[in-house]
């Protein structure tokens, strides 16, 4: 039987003030119901310390957006998982698009990032996903299986426990189009399979695999309907309550 979690995750990007996210989490906590997911919300570095305080007797957890894979060092500007962990932050999303795409995150850095995140018990949400070019060209599940390797597959089985998997096809990201939940569904269950052919079936039936690309109330059932499908890496629906707490209704 997979013990696999179901799970919804916001990803503020680089929205929201201090103010702005105090508002959300008052409001939030209050309109929260039971549910069966894990909710986590990834602030920007300046509001992560104050959400964490805001959330610790809730069902919350706050996960970073981002950090450097050095233990330390002269990389001005950067964030440590040392850092992190002072705070009482205990997972980082990595690999997300807009981070390969405009900071040049390259498998190699990811890689690093992933080991350093572990070595420091910092657990990862570890992003992929194709471009359009590479899904027009019939590349996507070799970009995809790619992006694996590089990233995550120098880990061993006991680790695996630490890791959660997001596919965010590129061209779904924050612009409307979702993937249909067959297209989802298709890819999350190459990357469950790709993951049992490394490791076993039991280190891949244990691991959740996320969907996100422009997901929203309206679409999210469907999504969630999948049965590869554990939940879901929310974008600008995130950033209200109301939509919020409808795609966490959803699963
Ligand atoms: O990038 C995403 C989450 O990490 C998805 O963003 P949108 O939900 O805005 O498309």
């Amino acid at each position: 039987m997979s013990q696999r979690k179901k799970i919804i995750a916001a990803n503020w990007k680089m929205y929201k003030d201090l103010a702005e996210s105090n508002d959300f989490f008052t409001f939030f906590i209050e309109n929260l119901q039971d549910t069966k997911a894990e909710i986590l919300i990834a602030p920007s570095f300046t509001n992560l310390w104050h959400a964490f305080d805001a959330t610790r007797e809730y069902p919350i957890e706050i996960v970073a957006q981002n950090m450097h894979e050095s233990e330390e060092g002269a990389f001005t500007g950067e964030v440590s998982a040392k850092m992190l962990k002072s705070i009482g932050i205990e997972r980082v999303i990595l690999g997300h698009s807009e981070r390969r795409e405009y900071f040049a995150e390259t498998d190699r850095i990811l890689s690093e990032k992933v080991r350093t995140a572990l070595a420091n018990e910092i657990k990862i949400i570890f992003c992929i996903g194709e471009k359009l070019e590479d899904r027009k060209d019939g590349d996507h599940f070799k970009l995809v299986e790619s992006q694996l390797r590089n990233g995550l597959f120098h880990l061993n089985a006991k680790q695996w426990e630490s890791v959660v998997i997001a596919y965010e096809p590129v061209w779904a990201i924050g612009t409307g189009e979702t993937a249909s939940p067959e297209q989802a569904q298709e890819m999350h269950q190459f990357i469950r399979k790709t993951i049992a052919d490394k490791y076993s079936n039991e280190v891949s039936d244990n691991v959740s695999i996320l969907y996100g690309g422009s997901v929203k109330p309206a679409n999210a059932k469907d999504l969630f309907a999948q049965p590869d499908i554990d939940g879901a890496l929310v974008g600008g629906a995130s950033l209200e309550v109301e939509s919020f707490i409808d795609i966490i209704s959803a699963l």
